[in-house]
């Protein structure tokens, strides 16, 4: 493991903000931390990095402790949300600065910041002022300027954050590739779910100090491990259910559950994709009362009729009802899953 915490643990004031933490990072792995404001994320970037220190646990890099290791000999790279670039410097002279630090000799400074700003996509932009960059573009010199030592791990907080949405969405699909080009380790922390998921190989939600759930995107978007998760994720359609075989007592009525689900008293949750709108007779009666469109289908908001929670369904364009309509909702066993 290039990284590994066991059972770090920091705390302010006599509250944990990292509680017994275990997480492993392999060579060339991209892992995501995600959570909401104060869930300790950045906290545990400052562990890793040796700008905080633990009250318990460890931390180890290649298998070595580091307690005790300063920041600057741990190896590792940072790069915070404000990317706090030198505004006196040009963007040659900010990459460069990241060479210095590794002892690159002036000589071959040039070539190697050339090199890099070609990396990041700023190709001639050295003798450039940093005042006159975009957000985008000053991102990416403090990314080639984070990158400069060539860190073995790489640790982001809040890359993309003061970007604007097209632009983040731009620039995570070439940062993904960009380090998978470079082999680059790399631990990110961010709130944007979308940023993670499409930056990460594994991502892992954190709430209150504690690691909620690790997996690949697809395992975590597909089973969040419990109600918190899924409820961060965006999920709204989670019910309180009694599971016995694969049908659950729900306020929505009875419900299909895949086979093998966990019994008993437990959260459910419906998919928006598995809320079906079929003729006002059928199912479970609702009322629409409004859309929120989203670009590739509509969301459907619904109050059912005889009382119990709102739902969400989505919905192609062509086929969302309008608001006040009367609709029956059907449910699709295959985007039920029953929450830890
Ligand atoms: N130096 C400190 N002294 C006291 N409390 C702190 C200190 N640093 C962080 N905290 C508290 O620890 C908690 C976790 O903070 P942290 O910055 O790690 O969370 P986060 O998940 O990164 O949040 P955000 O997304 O808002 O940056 C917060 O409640 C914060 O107020």
């Amino acid at each position: 493991m290039l990284l590994s915490l066991a059972a770090a643990t920091v705390r302010f004031g006599g509250r944990p903000v990292l509680d017994t933490v275990d997480l492993d990072v392999a060579e060339h792995e991209v892992v995501c931390v995600l959570g909401p404001s104060g869930s300790g994320k950045s906290t545990l970037l400052r562990a890793v990095a040796g700008l905080q220190p633990l009250d318990s646990g460890r931390v180890l890099l290649d298998g070595r402790d580091q307690a005790g290791v300063p920041a600057h000999r741990r190896g590792v790279g940072l790069m915070f949300q404000d990317h706090q670039l030198f505004p006196q410097r040009d963007v040659g002279g900010n990459v460069a600065f990241g060479l210095r630090m590794h002892g690159v000799p002036k000589g071959g400074r040039d070539a190697e910041v050339g090199q890099l700003l070609e990396l990041v996509g700023l190709p001639g932009a050295a003798g450039r002022a940093v005042a006159g960059l975009s957000g985008g573009e000053q991102q990416r010199v403090a990314l080639a300027r984070a990158l400069a030592p060539r860190p073995r791990l790489l640790m982001l907080d809040e890359p993309l954050g003061q970007l604007d949405r097209s632009l983040r969405e731009r620039l995570v699909v070439e940062l993904r590739e960009l380090f998978g080009r470079l082999g680059t380790t790399v631990l990110a922390v961010t709130h944007d779910q979308g940023e993670a998921f499409a930056l990460a190989d594994r991502v892992v939600v954190m709430r209150d100090g504690r690691i909620a759930q690790s997996g690949t995107p697809l395992e975590v978007w597909q089973r969040p491990a419990d109600e918190f998760v899924a409820r961060f994720l965006g999920f709204d359609n989670v019910v309180p259910a009694t599971v016995a075989d694969t049908a659950a007592d729900t306020p929505w009525g009875k419900l299909p559950v895949p086979d093998g689900s966990p019994q008993g008293g437990r959260p459910l949750l419906v998919r928006p994709a598995g809320v079906r709108l079929v003729a006002s007779d059928e199912g479970l009666p609702c009322t629409v009362t409004a859309r929120t469109f989203k670009g590739t289908h509509v969301t459907v908001h619904l109050r059912p009729r005889d009382g119990g929670p709102r739902l969400e369904a989505a919905c192609a364009l062509r086929d969302a009802p309008e608001a006040g309509a009367e609709v029956g909702v059907e449910f699709d066993v295959a985007e039920i899953v029953v929450l830890g």
